[in-house]
């Protein structure tokens, strides 16, 4: 049913971008109620309007913590315009009805993020505002309700296409918004009260919607992603990142973070397949490419230095979907962005999120990230680690980490030569880390192994020796660790017990 605008009350935070808005009212003859800096505002802009205190015969008092929340503004806004009842108590208390409301919040996230000052917080938690927002919303048969600057555009286009009516599907439109707005709006204020809680009552979030992702995992999914990328990342080059490539993005600054030395990755379906550290990134990167060069092809590539010249050559050769740095030298940028079919991201601050969630079932798991790489270093092999073997086992440790469970991965001179992941036994997992360090012919003697979790029986660390790998880190826990260790022990191997496992599912 098409309704006439014929009032409005306008409280807003930001005055910004409401001028057309204003102006469009003023010029349709709707009467504006609205607030002290609004109404200035609106003044401002030569267009007429009245003060909320002249409508409720009572100033703005306690700071301005009580200014429309009066009978007189909220029974305009309720009344059902069908209901007679409604309507003879309008005209008792002499309450005029309200069509439009367009509120824009105190700005309470923002204020988070700029201050830790609780009052000064507190402040900024709307409770007008969002009660204007509610009763419109729940009132859209009768009354439009904008709930933020963000809707302005649509609001402006329903002035001006609709002469300043507005349909009964437009309203709902605007009611749906209204209520995700309160809600994301009591999700920031919430969030902000229990930040010290370790458990909460409530998984909540409310995340903006960042993109409409061309399709899911598959085409024949449809995907999107809340979040905000620019926050993170300056995309210098190519096209809109894909739900695919989001996910590995992710895997791979969550790899890339744990690296101080000049590093080099190559990720594939979030496993890594390449990794190096070496004294020059150019160095890195070769030494990560040659671990396995065939997974490499459309990989996504990390590195924790910025891109040069040498290095851009290098990688230029070669097919990549995707790659990330805390920055490109110009010359490096020139011959990246020669080609069409890349993405190129400028990481400009890490990830920051403490903890990690997934859906199952009919609820969402919640849990730590997996900080840390071991609790203990507990020798308990034939000797200690040699320098070098240390470096290694701890290179392959958090390598191992990375990759998705069942995992082992097998390091020399701080580059993965062979990892076995996603597998559905462990000596599985050795068995094809063996056979992609014979592909690209390396030699396993003197290399390290990692697992991500305890060995079951000592097949595996027999195997590892078979091949010439003498230096193994474990977190230990099984019931049959002694068989490992002893082997061990017996074959003049190093093995490291780090008392903590790292299973990726
Ligand atoms: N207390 C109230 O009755 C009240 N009514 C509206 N507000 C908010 O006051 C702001 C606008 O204030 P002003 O027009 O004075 O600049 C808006 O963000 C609006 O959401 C209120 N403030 C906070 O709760």
């Amino acid at each position: 049913m098409q309704k006439q605008i014929k009032s409005a009350l306008i409280s807003v935070f930001y005055k910004d971008n409401l001028e057309n808005i204003v102006k469009a009212l003023g010029q349709q003859g709707v009467t504006i109620y609205s607030t002290g800096g609004t109404q200035k505002f609106i003044e401002d802009l030569g267009v007429k309007c009245v003060a909320v205190e002249d409508l409720t015969a009572y100033p703005s008092i306690l700071g301005g913590r009580v200014k429309t929340l009066h009978p007189k503004v909220f029974g305009g806004i309720l009344a059902r315009r069908e209901n007679p009842q409604d309507l003879e108590q309008l005209a008792q208390y002499e309450i005029p009805e309200i069509d439009l409301v367009i509120v824009d919040l105190y700005p309470f996230e923002e204020t988070v993020k700029s201050t830790t000052e609780e009052q000064a917080i507190i402040e900024k938690i709307d409770i007008g505002g969002v009660s204007l927002i509610r009763a419109a919303g729940k009132n859209y048969k009768d009354v439009v309700i904008v709930a933020s600057k963000d809707q302005y555009g649509s609001l402006e286009q329903v002035l001006v296409d609709g002469k300043g009516a507005t349909t009964l599907e437009q309203r709902r439109f605007f009611a749906a918004k209204a209520f995700e707005v309160c809600a994301h709006y009591d999700v920031a204020i919430a969030s902000w009260w229990m930040r010290n809680e370790e458990v909460k009552d409530y998984f909540q979030l409310s995340v903006p919607q960042g993109q409409v992702c061309r399709y899911g995992e598959n085409p024949h999914q449809k995907g999107v992603f809340y979040g905000n990328l620019t926050e993170m990342f300056d995309k210098l080059h190519g096209k809109e990142l894909s739900y695919n490539n989001l996910v590995d993005v992710d895997a791979a600054v969550q790899l890339i973070a744990e690296f101080s030395e000049t590093t080099f990755a190559v990720i594939k379906h979030t496993n890594v397949c390449g990794i190096a550290s070496r004294a020059t990134l150019s160095e890195a990167w070769e030494a990560a490419l040659a671990g396995d060069k065939e997974s490499a092809f459309g990989g996504v590539l990390a590195c924790n230095k910025v891109v040069d010249a040498a290095t851009a050559q290098s990688i230029n050769e070669i097919f990549f979907e995707i790659l990330i740095a805390p920055g490109f030298e110009p010359a490096a940028l020139e011959i990246l962005q020669a080609k069409k079919n890349r993405i190129l991201l400028l990481q400009k601050q890490p990830l920051k999120s403490p903890s990690m969630f997934k859906n199952v079932l009919n609820g969402v798991l919640v849990q730590d990230n997996d900080e840390g790489s071991f609790k203990e270093w507990n020798d308990t092999g034939a000797q200690p680690a040699t320098a070098a073997q240390r470096a290694d086992l701890e290179f392959a440790n958090i390598v191992c980490k990375h990759l998705k469970s069942n995992a082992i991965a097998l390091v020399k001179d701080r580059q993965l030569v062979g990892k076995g992941c996603g597998q559905t036994s462990r000596i599985d997992a050795l068995r094809h880390a063996i056979e992609k360090a014979k592909q690209f012919n390396f030699s396993l003697e003197g290399a390290a192994m990692a697992s991500d979790a305890f060995f079951p029986f000592d097949d595996c660390v027999r195997i590892a020796h078979a091949e010439g790998i003498n230096a193994v880190i474990q977190p230990g826990g099984s019931i049959r660790d002694a068989d490992s260790i002893n082997f061990a022990k017996e074959n003049g191997m190093v093995m490291i017990v780090t008392g903590m496992r790292h299973f990726r599912h």
